[in-house]
């Protein structure tokens, strides 16, 4: 029965297992109830179960048009099988479906990378195919799901239902594995890959261009630099302290320590800086502080910040130099044992002003602004520098320069600057290394051995160098035995 002359029944039953029905309106369109799908059927593009022949496209390849004909030449020859056969079979296909579930996924990726010489046979076999594509057998359909059939089968699961868009779909299809093309319901063509290998890679990582090469100069760079500071780092490593230095480092706990050593040596941790008392004494703090001019008051009295406001030379005068963040404040503090009369900050540059401190009536300590980096403009600190750089080459009162050097990062370039500075003006000072507390004990040797050598041949500079750290309190004690002599001879 064709369509047009059921085109006046309002209901057909095809007898598929699971009721397919179709229904034709009045208008002549038939919709496809399959149970699972609804199409829609124009009756004047549809004959005998075959394509209308305005659908039969113009532009069909020479190789579609010959299936196509094919196709039309076998189904009329052939008895045929009725439509509800028909019908069962797609019920078939459907249960084929079940039981594989992949079955409708086109392997897009397989067939894209076939190559195409793998493609024009996979076309030839379908022409071959698709000849015979309505009577294929139930058991090779179902055994038999090799790439090739699969895509045959997938291609002809809706051309009996051949609405508009599927038709042309189909047409399409047939055009584009006629032609070789891996383009199926749509889907864009996959590009072949190119994964470059690098050969002498054994782990075959993949390159991309430009990146790669970018980052293995980058990256040669680094270790070239990573060299330089290891050179540097050999460097330090291979100074080897004398027996003095070494025993000096020991005996005062210089360097990072474990709690339980200072406790077991008598040291009392519960305090501020405990290796600045006197093991086992439970005395008053400020009673443990040897040097009697360390015992008194210290007072903020002045603060400067252009050389005209220094205050009048009176008394002699300690001065604490050296980068930002260094530690000056916080060793004064230490120093005197009155935590919190000097602020100190994490943040570098806090300390703005040259900021004046009397310790009783005999000397001034002077806490200068640090150098190098601070969080302020470049000009702001230009000015401090410059001032500092005035200070220490001009002040008569001024005694005693300590320079204090982070023990971690040694001396940096700004450091010498002062240091030739105060060579130049005759300025006396004195290397102070600090936060000692953070660096192994070896190291701190290692670095005062380094400044030490580094400086031998400098007339103005006091040596020993001195290790602090206002942490653990482990130097205070001999910086305020040299200090104090100071105070104590200085004539203005
Ligand atoms: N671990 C450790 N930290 C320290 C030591 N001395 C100072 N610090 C810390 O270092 C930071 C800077 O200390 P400051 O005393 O403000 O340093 P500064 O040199 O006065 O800094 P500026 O005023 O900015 O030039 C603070 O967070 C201190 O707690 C030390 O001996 N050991
Ligand atoms: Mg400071």
């Amino acid at each position: 029965m064709d369509l047009k002359s059921r085109g006046k029944s309002k209901k057909v039953h095809h007898g598929g297992p699971l009721g397919s029905e179709s229904k034709v309106d009045g208008k002549g369109k038939t919709a496809v109830n399959s149970g699972w799908t609804r199409k829609r059927i124009f009756a004047d593009q549809y004959v005998d179960g075959e394509l209308s022949s305005n659908i039969k496209s113009k532009d069909l390849s020479k190789k579609g048009k010959r299936q196509m004909n094919d196709n039309t030449i076998k189904r009329k020859n052939s008895k045929g099988p009725p439509r509800s056969i028909w019908v069962s079979d797609r019920m078939k296909n459907a249960t084929l479906e079940k039981k594989h579930p992949s079955f409708d996924v086109i392997d897009a990726t397989e067939s894209a990378q076939v190559s195409s010489g793998k493609r024009s046979a996979r076309a030839k076999e379908e022409g071959k195919v698709g000849v015979n594509k309505y009577d294929l057998p139930k058991k090779q359909s179902k055994s038999k799901l090799d790439s090739s059939k699969r895509l045959v089968q997938i291609q002809t699961k809706h051309p009996i239902i051949p609405n508009l868009t599927s038709s042309k779909k189909t047409v399409q299809n047939k055009q584009s594995i006629a032609n070789g093309d891996s383009d199926i319901d749509g889907q864009p063509k996959k590009k072949k890959r190119v994964i470059r290998l690098d050969p002498h890679d054994i782990s075959n990582k993949r390159l991309d261009d430009g990146i790669v090469t970018n980052e293995s100069v980058q990256k040669k760079k680094k270790e070239s630099e990573t060299e330089a500071e290891m050179s540097k780092n050999a460097q330090f490593r291979a100074i080897k302290p004398s027996p003095s230095m070494l025993s000096f480092v020991e005996d005062n706990f210089i360097g990072r320590r474990r709690l339980i050593e200072l406790k077991r040596a008598g040291y009392n941790i519960e305090l501020s800086a405990p290796l600045d008392n006197i093991p086992f004494c439970t005395s008053c703090e400020r009673e443990r502080i040897e040097e009697n001019i360390f015992r008194n008051k210290l007072t903020f009295f002045a603060a400067a910040k252009v050389s005209s406001s220094f205050p009048p030379p009176d008394l002699p005068e300690i001065a604490f130099a050296g980068r930002s963040n260094v530690g000056k404040s916080s060793l004064l503090n230490a120093l005197t044992r009155q935590w919190g009369v000097v602020r100190t900050s994490d943040k570098p540059g806090l300390t703005q002003t040259i900021n004046f401190f009397k310790l009783g009536s005999k000397v001034s300590l002077v806490d200068l602004p640090g150098y190098g980096f601070a969080y302020a403009k470049e000009e702001v600190k230009d000015a401090w520098e410059e001032l500092v750089k005035e200070y220490v080459s001009t002040r008569v009162s001024l005694k005693r320069v300590c320079l204090l050097i982070d023990t971690k990062w040694g001396m940096k370039p700004r450091d010498h600057e002062l240091i030739d500075l105060m060579e130049r003006s005759q300025t006396k000072y004195q290397i102070v290394l600090t936060k000692t507390d953070v660096i192994f004990p070896i190291d701190v040797a290692r670095r005062a051995m380094q400044i030490e050598e580094s400086l031998k041949a400098n007339k103005s500079i006091v040596q020993p160098v001195m290790m602090v750290s206002s942490k653990s309190g482990a130097g205070i004690r001999s910086l305020r035995t040299v200090l104090s002599k100071i105070a104590r001879f200085a004539k203005l």
